[in-house]
């Protein structure tokens, strides 16, 4: 049990850290997706007594069994119809009857505790796996997962609590009864039927016996062959779902450069400079314009990108440059792209055609991971972890996710204070996510009703959203702040806040600029604070034009 347990535990934690590590792109493939939902079940149904069968070694002893039991069956069968006995038959009878009772000794371990045996510790431990679960593998919270760098911690606060979880599954009351119920009485006494049978055979011969014996042999052999048939296909299955799990640890993320074209980060003073641009290949262009269909698409030069499955490209021709130490406003219609274009400034989703360069280097040739570790960020869909405030907001920067007075500083910086006053626990809080949040996970399935879940307004979310990006933002590695729409819930006097702070922290002690800061927004009183304002329309800019309209 031990190390069936152990291997479940290797297999779930090397899928988890497979999954924060791939990125949106990767993931958005739907081959993939299909992959990973196969590896996923076979990870979940790795049970030693249930699930796929063969997947647990141990169930070996179950077809060893079965095929003895037809041998037997078989050779049984055979001594009657040819009116003599063999020891062998006696042998072959015994030994199936005593496969049942090693089987149900070795296999018995994978039962799931009574969730209600839990102590209130493990039950939170259990509770707060299946959140960390959950924030690996959904969509929803992968920008963030990516853009604070939170795999390590997510992958570190899971193994604590999983092994919280293994130890008190371990030590349930539940596994030991199971342990005896899975000695399966009636199955030993039907297989120990055969000895007395079998010497009254050897004995005398009763003709009567003789066929009773014929016959249920020969219903033994037909259910053994069925079992036997049904364990090999699920072994099949098995090994095919262990070649998707295979598989699944190979894939790498498609925003990772290969390791020989990586190139470190490079620094500049000021902040960051971003280069979208034109790709000049004149030859080529040439050739296009003898070639051109009157279609738009084949003057594609500048930054395009169409999310898959998409025939509209969200964004066509992207043209700027964006200084070390300038602010940018992104301003235009809903569905111009602009929330698109962050994403692939943020190095959150890949670009089609077209150069992004930064500080000089190509942007695809920077390692996201570093590239991230420069940059602090407001996602118009931000994340609500359904977790305390003080997790909230420090999953800015895991590092000081335990300073709750780094957190508070960060809170004050986002004019979010007040929103915490006002909860029962301050910092310790739990907020709730969503609606389902009020009801949480109990092991073992169950569900039991959260206590002292709270939830907040659009705009407190927003608030805890901006203090998370704040949690970084002000430390002197990052270079470029990128806002999208980080006060379209707040009102005027937290919005001033907000972007008050966003100025100072772009600067050092002596006003001089130190960080690049992007903002995307619909309000043109905040549109006035940047240096540039460029407009967006409907992801394109009329040709020679450049899209991002410098002021
Ligand atoms: N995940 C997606 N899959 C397919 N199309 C998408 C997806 N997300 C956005 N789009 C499309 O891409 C285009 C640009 O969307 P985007 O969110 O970038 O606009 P926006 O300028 O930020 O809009 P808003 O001002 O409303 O936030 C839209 O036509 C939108 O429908």
């Amino acid at each position: 049990m031990i190390v069936l347990n152990s291997a479940k535990f290797y297999m779930e934690r090397k899928q988890l850290e497979q999954r924060v590590r791939l990125d949106l792109p990767t993931i958005s493939d739907p081959v993939i997706r299909d992959l990973l939902q196969e590896s996923d079940l076979f990870v979940r149904s790795f049970h030693g007594s249930s699930g796929f069968g063969l997947v647990s070694p141990l169930e070996i002893f179950r077809v060893l069994s079965l095929a003895t039991e037809i041998s037997s069956h078989l050779l049984l069968i055979y001594s009657l119809t040819r009116c003599s006995t063999h020891v062998c038959v006696l042998v072959f009878s015994t030994f199936p009857a005593m496969l049942p009772l090693l089987m149900a000794w070795f296999s018995s371990a994978p039962v799931q505790a009574d969730p209600w045996a839990f102590t209130p510790s493990e039950a939170q431990a259990a509770e707060r796996q299946e959140k960390l679960r959950n924030l690996a593998y959904s969509d929803a919270y992968r920008p963030e997962v990516h853009l604070f760098g939170l795999g390590k911690w997510i992958l570190e606060s899971w193994t604590t609590s999983r092994k919280v979880v293994l130890e008190a599954d371990r030590n349930s009351p539940t596994h030991s009864a199971s342990l005896t119920s899975s000695l399966n009485l009636s199955e030993f006494l039907t297989s120990l039927q055969h000895i007395p049978l079998i010497l009254m055979l050897q004995s005398s011969s009763v003709s009567l016996g003789s066929l009773t014996l014929y016959r249920s042999s020969i219903q033994s052999v037909v259910f053994a062959t069925r079992s036997l048939l049904s364990v090999v296909r699920m072994a099949f299955q098995s090994i095919f779902l262990m070649g998707a799990f295979t598989a699944a640890m190979q894939i790498k993320p498609l925003l990772e450069p290969k390791r020989e074209e990586s190139v470190p980060y490079p620094s500049i003073r000021g902040g960051m400079k971003l280069e979208a641009r034109y790709v000049w290949f004149s030859l080529l262009l040439f050739l296009r314009f003898l070639h051109d269909d009157g279609s738009h698409a084949s003057w594609k030069r500048g930054l395009c990108f169409a999310y898959p499955g998409s025939s509209e490209p969200a964004l066509r021709d992207v043209n700027f440059t964006l200084e070390a130490g300038e602010t940018l406003a992104i301003v235009g219609h809903n569905g111009s792209g602009k929330s698109t274009l962050a994403n692939v400034l943020l190095r959150i989703t890949d670009f089609n055609a077209g150069t992004l360069r930064v500080n000089d280097v190509d942007m695809r040739a920077l390692d996201p991971t570093s590239f991230h570790a420069r940059v602090s960020a407001v996602f118009q869909g931000f994340a609500k972890f359904s977790t305390t405030v003080q997790e909230n907001v420090g999953l800015g920067r895991v590092q000081d996710i335990d300073a709750p007075e780094r957190v508070r500083t960060a809170l004050r910086l986002a004019d979010a204070e007040g929103v915490v006053r006002a909860l029962p626990a301050g910092l310790q809080t739990p907020l709730e996510a969503a609606a389902y949040e009020k009801i949480a996970w109990a092991p073992g399935g169950g569900c039991v009703p959260a206590t002292g879940h709270h939830g907040l307004s659009g705009g407190e979310w927003q608030r805890i959203a901006v203090a998370r990006a704040f949690m970084r933002a002000r430390q002197p590695e990052i270079d470029l702040l990128l806002f999208d729409e980080p006060t379209s819930s707040l009102d005027a006097h937290a919005q001033n806040h907000v972007f008050n702070t966003i100025a100072d922290i772009s600067r050092d002690a002596s006003g001089a600029r130190t960080k690049s800061v992007i903002f995307i927004t619909h309000r043109l009183s905040t549109a006035r604070r940047a240096d540039k304002v460029a407009m967006m329309e409907n992801g394109v800019g009329p040709y020679p034009f450049p899209l991002l309209a410098q002021n």
